[in-house]
């Protein structure tokens, strides 16, 4: 019953030509053929796409789907789900083919984030080219790793992980408390919780004890090849007078040693673009507990001067 990997997101937007231009031309995507003209795709390996973004009155992160590497593990998850007294409502056949999956169900988390299940691994076989030079992202072998990670607010922070642990089987990979307000006696910190799913991507998913976000995630990560590609896109976003807004700076996370930045998405939620995570051993990693967001760099918009 345990999750795979992050295979995709779904977004919604009012404006498909921002997210076009947004994810071709600053991020380095591939758009993909869609059938359905209020649907956008974007491809990043050899997956038929990782961001399915449909229009909509708002504009708004909508869902991470997971997969379940068979029928066998995905029928046990939604038995895991029913039984954690949590709604499953499954996808009409038609729906689940343009998906292209073999079967969706949609749910939610105890705090009320969507997410869906899937089981299917199809494969586009047009090969991966990006018209912003970008050398290509990392999503593993067969694309095993996912497609990068996801960062939600748990305000029911000890029931949400309890939950993603149990009910979809995630692990923990690094358990950390950041004071963010100087750590004295009236900062009680932000409980962060950073979740591998079977395979070795440091987190696939991360929870952080922080008020719901009105954007529907905090973040979503995309790792690519080369560093030159970071700092490529990095350009891109200071040339572009605020139309990219930059969230935090380049910097180093202390946990997974990832070199990144953080822009904000035409979704309000932001993104992160990073190179050389941490890959681990999912079945043999000690939870780490690290009490500082980066080692270098990564200093966020709303951080005071000093
Ligand atoms: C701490 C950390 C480790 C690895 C990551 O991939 C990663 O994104 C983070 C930072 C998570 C998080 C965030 O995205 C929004 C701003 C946050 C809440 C902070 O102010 C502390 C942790 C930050
Ligand atoms: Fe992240």
């Amino acid at each position: 019953m345990a999750v795979s990997s992050l295979g995709y997101i779904v977004v919604e937007a009012t404006d498909l030509d921002r997210w076009r231009s947004f994810a071709v031309e600053f991020l380095g995507m591939m758009e993909a053929p869609s059938a359905d003209p209020d649907v956008a795709l974007f491809r990043i390996d050899d997956r038929p796409y990782r961001f399915w973004v449909q229009k909509g009155q708002q504009d708004r992160f909508v869902a991470p789907g997971w997969e379940l590497p068979n029928k066998a593990a995905f029928d046990a998850a939604v038995v895991a789900l029913k039984d954690a007294g949590r709604p499953v409502e499954h996808v009409d056949v038609l729906e689940a083919r343009a998906r292209q999956t073999y079967e969706i169900v949609r749910s939610s988390d105890p705090d009320g984030h969507a997410f869906e299940l899937f089981h299917g691994r199809f494969v586009d076989y047009a090969p991966f080219s990006s018209t912003a030079g970008t050398s290509g992202f990392v999503t593993g072998d067969n694309g095993d790793l996912g497609m990068g990670h996801v960062v939600l607010t748990a305000p029911t922070f000890t029931t949400v992980h309890e939950f993603y642990k149990s009910v979809l089987g995630f692990s923990d990979t690094d358990l950390g408390r950041f004071y963010l307000q100087g750590g004295g006696r009236d900062d009680p910190g932000i409980g962060f919780a950073f979740m591998h799913a079977t395979n070795g991507r440091h987190h696939s998913l991360a929870l952080g004890e922080m008020p719901e976000s009105p954007n529907g995630a905090v973040h979503i990560m995309l790792e690519v090849k080369e560093l030159a590609d970071v700092g490529r896109a990095y350009d891109r976003a200071l040339k572009s007078k605020g139309a990219i807004p930059i969230s935090a700076t380049l910097g180093q996370h202390v946990n997974d040693k990832m070199i990144s930045f953080y822009v904000q998405t035409p979704g309000g939620f932001d993104l992160e673009y990073g190179w050389n995570g941490l890959v681990i051993d999912p079945q043999t990693w000690v939870p780490t507990t690290s009490m500082a967001v980066s080692a270098w760099g990564h200093k966020w918009a709303w951080e005071a001067e000093d």
